[in-house]
């Protein structure tokens, strides 16, 4: 398991959870505070309340999901202001703003951003040498630096 002190490079993290999947994100987030403490956290709403509440985390909030916080989330993205996103989307239930949801995981991909889509994923994520290097944004065309 990381060290607090092993972490070199602070990072921007996006929390994203559909409500089938927030107890899920908020679990995962309380098992991983004092790491997540050293980063700068940011979501969408409903999910940032709820981890707020419980955890007293810093957390930037967007818009709530549906009312266009996905698409805040994208357009940070492609300002390269996102390091990678945590997203627990539900595959179990559809949502109002699905466009949304495949516009976010779809720049997320052009832009080459880490992506945890489900616990083992975010732990993985959270325990790797990509935490200690700098992202750099990348020509989303052809990958270029
Ligand atoms: O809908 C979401 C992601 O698509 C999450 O939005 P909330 O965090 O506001 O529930």
């Amino acid at each position: 398991m990381r060290k607090l002190n092993d972490i070199k490079k602070q990072k921007n993290i996006a929390l994203i959870a559909h409500d089938g999947k927030k107890v899920q994100l908020l679990n995962w987030v309380k098992k991983n505070k004092e790491i997540l403490s050293k980063h700068f956290l940011c979501g969408t709403g409903t999910t940032v309340r709820m981890i707020v509440e419980e955890t007293s985390l810093p957390i930037m909030a967007f818009e709530s999901g549906p009312l266009g916080g996905d698409q805040q989330i994208g357009a940070s993205i492609v300002e390269g202001k996102i390091d990678f996103m945590i997203f627990f989307w539900d595959p179990l239930s559809s949502q109002p703003h699905d466009p949304d949801v495949k516009a976010l995981l779809r720049i997320a991909v052009l832009y080459d951003i880490p992506v945890a889509t489900n616990v083992s994923t975010a732990d993985f994520l959270l325990n790797s040498n990509y935490m200690d290097t700098e992202y750099i944004r990348k020509n989303p065309e052809d990958g270029s630096v």
